[in-house]
């Protein structure tokens, strides 16, 4: 295997909690860091980004070793190739948004013209070039996280760590914002841990997904691989979502991996993301009889889990869906893998969310 990208094997301790994990993230791959409160998911990234130090096992980079509790090797903070966003931003106020991004390269070294070249080259980028003069009190939500991304980005990070980077913003805001961040994200070569509550984040932000619960890891992998296979009632509730890209035309959008949806007709058009709840999903073992229904299409039951109070259905077919049904139904349908069943779902039960430019990233 090859040590590019970010290793975790460690154990850290704040003072009755332990958080206990293993986690690789390759260059390029975006990891959503997903758990209930007090879970330890900024106790992780506190740890990686040397704030903490381990108390048994070791962190690498790209081979480096940044802390190492057996041989006592431990980079300081801010000798760390780390680029941090933090939730509340923590842009510093008395900065003018172009000291803020400068400070950054500055910290690692960089003279002042050089940081402030680097500062402005990155305020460009992320078009915030008209901001730089102002204060961070001057700027809105939106703009503080673009800033604070500029910051991160601006040391030339080998590794992003974002600790809820959209929670402080009103839902509007977020889903421009979360847009850009993915494609920033996806640009970035190194790689990124994201920590985020919000499961629709995680699963439009991230490749992978890692579920802390009681400072371990109850379950990590694809989001689709992790929906179709909850570990826990928590994990099950938490990405309990279909979530598909397509191209909308009014009322209807064509799904990329197959499939046609009709849905509330807001004008949309282009490439959009289109979100299921299981629960949303009626599984008939015929062809269902209901104008008021309308999207059917018959799918093929691949697996069943039980859940607490429900059974996730996993099945194939034009699109691909997890569906909850009581168990009482799963008895009363005699559902079984390899079933032939139809599915149903209302327009009004479909969310499609306009994904803009670049931001329609293959999945
Ligand atoms: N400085 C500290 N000293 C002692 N205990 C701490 C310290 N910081 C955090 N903890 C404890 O560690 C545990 C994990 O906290 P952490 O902040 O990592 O969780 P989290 O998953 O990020 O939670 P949240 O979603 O609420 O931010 C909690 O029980 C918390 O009380």
């Amino acid at each position: 295997m090859s040590d590019r990208g970010l290793a975790v094997d460690a154990r850290v301790t704040r003072g009755t909690f332990t958080l206990d994990v293993a986690v690789r993230v390759e260059p390029g791959q975006v990891v959503a860091v997903l758990g209930p409160n007090g879970a330890g998911k900024s106790t992780l990234l506190s740890a990686v980004a040397g704030l903490t130090p381990v108390s048994a096992g070791r962190i690498l980079l790209d081979g480096q070793v940044l802390d190492d509790a057996e041989s006592g090797a431990f980079l300081d903070a801010p000798h760390r190739p780390v680029g941090f966003v933090f939730q509340n931003y923590r842009l510093f106020p008395h900065l003018s948004v172009r000291d803020n991004v400068a400070f950054s390269p500055r910290a690692r070294g960089a003279g002042r013209s050089q940081s402030r070249a680097a500062a402005e080259q990155w305020l460009d980028r992320l078009g915030l070039a008209e901001l730089s003069d102002r204060r961070p009190s001057d700027l809105s939500g939106g703009q503080a996280q673009r800033v604070a991304l500029a910051r991160a980005l601006a040391g030339e990070p080998t590794l992003l760590l974002l600790d809820e980077p959209l929670s402080a913003l009103d839902a509007r805001t977020r889903l421009d914002v979360q847009a850009e961040l993915r494609r920033h994200l996806s640009s970035f070569a190194g790689p990124s841990l994201v920590v985020t509550h919000d499961p629709l984040e995680a699963l439009l932000l991230a490749d992978r997904l890692m579920v802390l619960e009681d400072g371990r890891v109850v379950q990590e992998g694809t989001p689709a691989e992790v929906a179709r296979r909850p570990a826990t009632e928590y994990v099950a509730k938490l990405v309990g979502l279909n979530l598909y890209t397509g191209t909308a035309d009014g009322d209807e959008v064509r799904l990329d991996g197959g499939g046609t949806f009709v849905v509330p007709d807001h004008g949309e058009h282009g490439a959009v993301l289109v979100a299921l709840r299981p629960s949303a999903v009626v599984v008939s073992p015929h062809r269902p009889d209901t104008s008021s229904v309308r999207n059917t299409w018959p799918a093929t039951i691949s697996g069943l889990t039980m859940l607490t109070d429900r059974v996730r259905i996993d099945l194939d077919g034009e699109p691909s869906a997890v569906v909850d049904v009581t168990p009482a139904a799963v008895a009363e349908l005699g559902l079984r893998p390899g079933d032939r069943v139809y599915l149903s779902a209302k327009a009004t039960e479909i969310e499609v969310y306009l994904q803009t430019g670049a931001a329609a990233r293959d999945r």
